[in-house]
């Protein structure tokens, strides 16, 4: 038994989705993630302490002011009064500008790392963890999710650390000016109490379908403007514009009903202080007409009374809050806390770094790489039903220009995965000079592969960026027109009005698809691979490019000793191959010479040959040959 297998079945130790029970993160979780801002975080809260001690203060002194006014000569009093009030004004403001200022940068602070850390995750993980996934909701993750969860450990942090002072320190000073009035002033706590737990647990469970609607809204936006090329040859516009409206439409719905409770909460809320506050003036009215209070404790215990009720509508808005953020941090933390696959992930992954070199680099003997695929079972670990590969077995002599044909979704571009470990076949093996790829580092094993996939992406940059891409930064602008100039694409990148610094455009799009395909083999060969693998790389172009490229890519592949697998339909690209190996129900159906092979009319290769000029399956007449859809 192979040591690799038992991580076969293993595509990630636990799923990014969270379960019904990680759809909130603990406090102790989330508030763990502002850990490193500590020492601003506490500077912040003191600032903060300071200005709401300064609200506390305030109607008390105004309190005293209403009863000094009234007494005679009581002007140097009404001065002293006013001049301390000024200082503590000048006080609270110089408290509330650190505590603003720190909050904001922190909160920035804590949003930038956590993308970065989310990201970096996000790199690291398996192929696999990106098929059932949809990037508009994981990019959704690293802008919404990591706001919210920023915003509650700062803003909404010192939010409720003032309300919860306001409303204790102010019940503490209601009780100190009247405990009998206290009791009339705090009657409405019982009963926003319970609204509160009502309203808060259905706001939460409204908030959570509404970030769901909201990153289902922004996936289909995300993914239309991306493809944009194609909505318009389609007419697709007044569709894509309904399909969003819809799922924007439903957002707003959600929120809609959010906004409804929330007022109806904030109403009530809003009736219920008053009520309190107008049972202080008369309770409080009455005790002043009997002596037991003065005018200015009056006003200054309305004041108090208003403060609370503020408080406590501030903490309940602040609890919705919260629940929010848990929601959000969770969803952070089921990325975080992803362990990606050991064979197809990417275990430690620095900035800036290489990748952790934990395992194999072995030197290829005489620099003449061999492959072996031995036995290969393979499925998508998201279609387990549907096995690609039910015992593929080939080999790829040192030096050799191997061509794998067979019909459209029998697994050809899966074999250049499988190769550069981006999966693992579920049973059998992959070698390398004799070494199984599975005990390699996972960087130097890809580092030996050049590829040039059938859908070639370039990303947004000059095209000089682009095809260093393949090399690193070390690469010399030398070896990037070498490359381009054996990929056919050194001639038409001159004509370009800024020749190699020319921008390509988001994917490469202000290309044609034939430019695209040579700035990709450039990118694969500048990189100087032990094993080169063009999956129909050179469809776009005409036959006569075709035929010079692969002259090029032939010397080169002799003067360098490298192994070239072609995966291609087309009579042409075939026929420069030593070896073809045709593909059909998940095995090596057949192999040998591409002359050998076309020269027998029933072969697996002249009946492809016949459907690649469009007769079909049944003027190949075989109903060996397998149509993917029939695939099982
Ligand atoms: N990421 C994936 N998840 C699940 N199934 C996949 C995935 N990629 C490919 N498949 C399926 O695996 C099978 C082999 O796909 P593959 O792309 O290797 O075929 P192919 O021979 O290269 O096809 P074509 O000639 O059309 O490019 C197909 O049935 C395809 O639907």
């Amino acid at each position: 038994m192979s040591p690799f297998s038992s991580f076969r079945q293993v595509s990630g130790t636990n799923s990014a989705k969270p379960t019904a029970k990680e759809e909130f993160v603990s406090w102790r979780k989330l508030f763990s993630l502002a850990k490193p801002e500590s020492n601003l975080l506490s500077l912040a809260l003191l600032a903060q302490m300071v200005s709401v001690g300064t609200t506390m203060i305030f109607p008390m002194a105004v309190g005293k002011i209403v009863d000094i006014i009234q007494l005679p000569n009581s002007v140097d009093q009404l001065k002293w009064m006013a001049s301390a009030l000024a200082g503590l004004f000048v006080v609270g403001a110089v408290a509330v500008t650190v505590r603003v200022a720190l909050m904001t940068t922190i909160g920035e602070r804590i949003a930038r790392d956590l993308r970065k850390q989310v990201f970096q995750s996000l790199m690291k993980q398996e192929l696999a963890f990106f098929d059932g996934r949809q990037s508009g909701e994981l990019v959704n993750r690293l802008s919404n999710d990591t706001s919210v969860v920023s915003k509650t450990l700062t803003e909404n942090l010192a939010r409720g650390i003032r309300s919860s002072v306001t409303t204790t320190g102010g019940i503490g000073f209601l009780i100190y000016l009247s405990p009998t009035l206290t009791v009339a002033a705090l009657s409405f706590i019982p009963f926003l109490t319970i609204v509160g737990g009502i309203y808060g647990s259905y706001v939460r469970s409204l908030s959570r379908k509404l970030q769901d609607a909201l990153a289902s809204a922004t996936q289909v936006a995300s993914e239309r403007i991306s493809a944009i090329r194609t909505v318009r040859l389609f007419a697709g516009e007044s569709i894509e514009v309904g399909r969003y409206t819809q799922r924007i439409e439903d957002a707003f719905q959600l929120a809609k009903k959010v906004a409804i409770a929330e007022g109806f909460y904030m109403g009530g809320g809003f009736f219920m202080g008053q009520a309190s506050l107008l049972a202080v003036l008369w309770f409080g009215g009455h005790q002043v007409l009997q002596g037991a209070l003065t005018v200015g404790q009056l006003a200054s215990f309305a004041m108090y009374a208003v403060n609370v009720g503020f408080g406590v509508s501030s903490l309940a808005n602040g609890y919705g809050q919260l629940t929010r953020a848990q929601g959000a941090g969770a969803r952070i933390f089921a990325i975080l806390d992803r362990k990606p696959c050991p064979l197809t992930g990417i275990e430690g992954l620095e900035l800036g770094s290489s990748y952790s070199v934990s395992s194999h680099t072995p030197t290829l003997e005489n620099d003449r790489p061999s492959l072996i695929f031995d036995q290969v079972h393979f499925y998508y670990p998201s279609r387990p039903q549907h096995s690609v590969f039910k015992g593929l077995s080939f080999q790829v002599e040192p030096g050799e220009l191997l061509a794998i044909t067979g019909i459209s979704g029998c697994g050809k571009s899966t074999i250049l995965s499988l190769l550069s470990r981006l999966y693992i076949p579920q049973q059998g093996h992959i070698y390398l000079n004799g070494y199984d790829i599975n005990s390699l580092d996972i960087s130097w094993l890809r580092r030996q592969i050049g590829a040039v996939p059938q859908d070639v992406v370039l990303f947004d940059g000059s095209i000089v960026e682009n095809i260093a891409y393949g090399a690193g930064e070390e690469v010399s602008m030398d070896e990037i027109v070498r490359a381009a100039t054996i990929a056919g694409a050194d001639y038409f990148i001159r004509q370009l009005p800024y020749g190699y610094e020319t921008q390509v455009g988001e994917r490469g799009l202000s290309l044609s698809g034939g430019q695209r395909q040579r700035i990709a083999l450039a990118r694969a060969i500048v990189r100087k691979p032990k094993i080169l693998i063009l999956d129909e790389a050179t469809s776009a172009l005409d036959v006569e490019s075709e035929a010079s490229i692969s002259e090029a890519v032939d010397l080169l592949r002799r003067k360098e000793n490298m192994c070239t697998i072609v995966i291609a339909h087309r009579l042409s690209t075939l026929r420069d191959s030593n070896h073809v190996i045709v593909l059909n129900k998940g095995v090596v159906a057949e192999s040998g010479k591409f002359e050998e092979l076309i020269a027998k009319p029933k072969s697996f290769l002249s009946k492809l040959m016949l459907i690649s000029e469009g007769h079909g399956l049944e003027a190949a007449d075989d109903e060996k040959l397998e149509e993917p859809s029939r695939a099982k």
